[in-house]
C-alpha cells in the first residue's frame, strides 16, 4: 500500500481498468484539482466481485498500462488489494483506515458505478464512513440521480462548490463533480480490439 503522511488528504479511485484508457485519467486528474487531494491511489482491483473475470487481463498487465497511462507524480498506481487477498471494497477501506491513522480519505468513481452501487458489499457501511466524490461521465448524468444511493443519501449531498473540504468532511458527505467529460470505456477498446 502506498504511504501518506498524517493530514494529506487522499483520494481512493479504484477500477478494473481492462483497460486503462484517457478516460480514467480525466477522472483522476479532476478529482486531484477539484477535491484538493495530495495523492490519488488507482488501485487496480484481482477482480470486480460483480464483473465475470472471463475477459480480465492479467493484473500485472493492467498494472503496468495504468502506470504508462497515469503520469501526474501525484497518482500512485497499486495492486494492493490483490497483495492482501481483499477484493471488496468495503474490506479494501477499513484495511486503509486502519493503517493509515490520521489520513483524510475520499472514495472517487465515475458517475455509472452510482447505479449499481446499492448491489456493492455493505455499501451503506461505505457511505457512511467514507466521503465519496462521483465523477460525471457521459450516459449517466442524469440516471444517478434515480439511483438507490443518491435517493438514500441525499441529505448527505453537498454543493460541488464545496469539493476542496469534501476530504476533510466527516461521512455520510457526497457530490457530483461536473467538468469536462470523456466518451471513452474499456469495452469499447476490447470490442474494438477483438475486430
Ligand atoms: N469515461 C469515463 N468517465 C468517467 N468515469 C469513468 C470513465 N471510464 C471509467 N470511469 C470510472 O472509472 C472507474 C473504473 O472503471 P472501469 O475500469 O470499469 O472502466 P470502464 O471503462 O467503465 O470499463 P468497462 O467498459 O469494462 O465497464 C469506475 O468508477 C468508472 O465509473
Ligand atoms: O465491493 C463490492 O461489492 C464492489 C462491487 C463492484 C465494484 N467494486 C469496486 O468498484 C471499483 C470499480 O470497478 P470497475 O470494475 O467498475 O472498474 C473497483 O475498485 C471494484 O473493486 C466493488
Amino acid at each position: 500500500m502506498p504511504h501518506a503522511e498524517k493530514g494529506l488528504a487522499v483520494g481512493l479511485f479504484g477500477g478494473s481498468f481492462n483497460p486503462p484508457h484517457a478516460g480514467h485519467a480525466l477522472v483522476a486528474e479532476i478529482a486531484l484539482r477539484r477535491l484538493a487531494l495530495d495523492q490519488l491511489w488507482w488501485m487496480v482491483t484481482p477482480g470486480n466481485p460483480l464483473k465475470s473475470t472471463r475477459e480480465l487481463a492479467p493484473l500485472t498487465e493492467r498494472l503496468h498500462l495504468s502506470e504508462r497511462i497515469a503520469k501526474n507524480p501525484k497518482i500512485k498506481v497499486t495492486a494492493f488489494e490483490a497483495a492482501h487477498h481483499v477484493r471488496y471494497t468495503a474490506d479494501t477501506l477499513a484495511l486503509v483506515k486502519a493503517r493509515n491513522p490520521g489520513v483524510d480519505f475520499v472514495w472517487i468513481m465515475g458517475a455509472d458505478s452510482l447505479r449499481d452501487f446499492h448491489r456493492w458489499q455493505r455499501w451503506r457501511e461505505i457511505v457512511l464512513t467514507f466521503p465519496i466524490a462521483v465523477i460525471d461521465r457521459p450516459g449517466a448524468t442524469l440516471s444517478f440521480l434515480s439511483s438507490v444511493v443518491a435517493k438514500t443519501f441525499d441529505y448527505a449531498r453537498i454543493d460541488e462548490g464545496d469539493a476542496p473540504r469534501l476530504a476533510r468532511m466527516k461521512a455520510p458527505a457526497w457530490t457530483f463533480i461536473h467538468g469536462p467529460r470523456s466518451s471513452l470505456s474499456s469495452s469499447a477498446i476490447r470490442k474494438m480490439a477483438k475486430g
